[in-house]
């Protein structure tokens, strides 16, 4: 049996969604799932994170702000003594990243970030992550002598639905005053939050050029689409960089991904890959992009959207 706690994210005072693949990731391990909920307002969120295969929930009520990774850090830690966890996952964000290294370090924990699958057997935990810009998938193979911290790339588990009745607890935990000073910059208003988007239409260097964006963003906004790109569009200046997704940029998993003038680099690639359906366009009969997508046209883009602006 494994026991497995997870760290919900909390973004200014909301749960982060990818909270819930977390989740899936430790109830494929095991059947005590001990979902953890530290922010100003613990409590208020804990109902949230009453989802399939938890077993409780550990509210941590702390002062302040939710991007203190020095408070975060103490607050984990504490967690990780109350709970003893075989296995301590997060979602791997920017957020996580700034706490988890450190708390591994400090506790003896293995640790590895980017984990795109897991598996527990009596020997260990094994997991799975990308690595070299995403050429090679490496496996690592954790014996049971200490716990794993893991942080779950977002993407790659379906989020647990609600569901269950765990019971739940409040920890106290007074951590020291924090080191950490925070400033804050705003992302400008109209900003996309591409993580959340069912439909998304990206585009690639093949859109030609800046004065080309606009009629492609018309038509994601015709399709109710959000609107994405590829690093050099975003490097061009063509978009902000809230709409590139890959490696840098952001990960997505939605319902349909429309790659339009993209060739599938590796980098590209591991922000968008496990979408459920990806549907390209490109000029290039040999783009890499054909080899991960579900329907494929060799055609150029503009001419196909000259036609979707006719269907829509
Ligand atoms: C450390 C690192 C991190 C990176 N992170 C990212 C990242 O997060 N996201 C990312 O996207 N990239 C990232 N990159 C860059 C990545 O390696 C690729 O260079 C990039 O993804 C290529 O973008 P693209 O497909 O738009 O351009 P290209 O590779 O130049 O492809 C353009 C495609 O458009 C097609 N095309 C041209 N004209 C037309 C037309 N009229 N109609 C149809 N098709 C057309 C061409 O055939 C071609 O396949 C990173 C690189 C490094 C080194």
């Amino acid at each position: 049996m494994t026991r497995s706690l997870v760290v919900a994210e909390i973004i200014d005072g909301a749960l982060s969604p990818l909270t819930a693949e977390a989740v899936s990731a430790a109830a494929g391990l095991g059947d005590e799932v001990v979902v953890a909920v530290a922010g100003s307002d613990a409590a208020a969120l804990a109902d949230q994170v009453a989802l399939a295969g938890v077993t409780e929930i550990v509210t941590v009520t702390v002062p302040g702000n939710d991007r203190d990774h020095d408070q975060m850090m103490q607050v984990v830690e504490a967690l990780v003594a109350e709970v003893a966890p075989q296995v301590v996952l997060a979602p791997f964000t920017i957020r996580s990243t700034a706490w988890a290294a450190a708390v591994a370090e400090r506790l003896d924990l293995a640790y590895t970030p980017d984990v795109v699958a897991l598996g527990a057997s009596g020997e260990g935990l094994s997991a799975e992550r990308s690595i070299y810009d995403g050429r090679v998938r490496a496996q690592y193979s954790f014996p049971s002598d200490r716990p794993v911290l893991a942080l779950v790339r977002a993407g790659a588990w379906t989020p647990a639905e609600p569901g269950g009745a765990p019971a739940t607890r409040a920890l106290d935990v007074a951590p020291t005053p924090s080191r950490v000073r925070l400033g804050e910059v705003r992302r400008p208003a109209g900003g996309v939050d591409l993580t959340t988007s069912d439909v998304i239409l990206a585009v690639g260097r093949g859109v030609g050029g800046e004065e080309n964006i606009a009629a492609f963003a018309d038509i994601a906004e015709r399709m109710g689409a959000a609107l994405a790109a590829s690093r050099p569009v975003v490097d061009a200046g063509w978009l902000p960089a809230v709409h590139q997704v890959g490696q840098t940029g952001v990960t997505v998993k939605p319902k349909v991904y429309i790659a339009l003038g993209i060739s599938g680099a590796l980098h590209h690639l591991a922000g968008m890959q496990t979408s459920k359906t990806i549907v390209a366009v490109n000029t290039n009969a040999d783009a890499p992009i054909f080899g991960y997508a579900d329907v494929g046209a060799v055609a150029d883009i503009h001419e196909v959207a000259e036609q979707l602006k006719a269907l829509l």
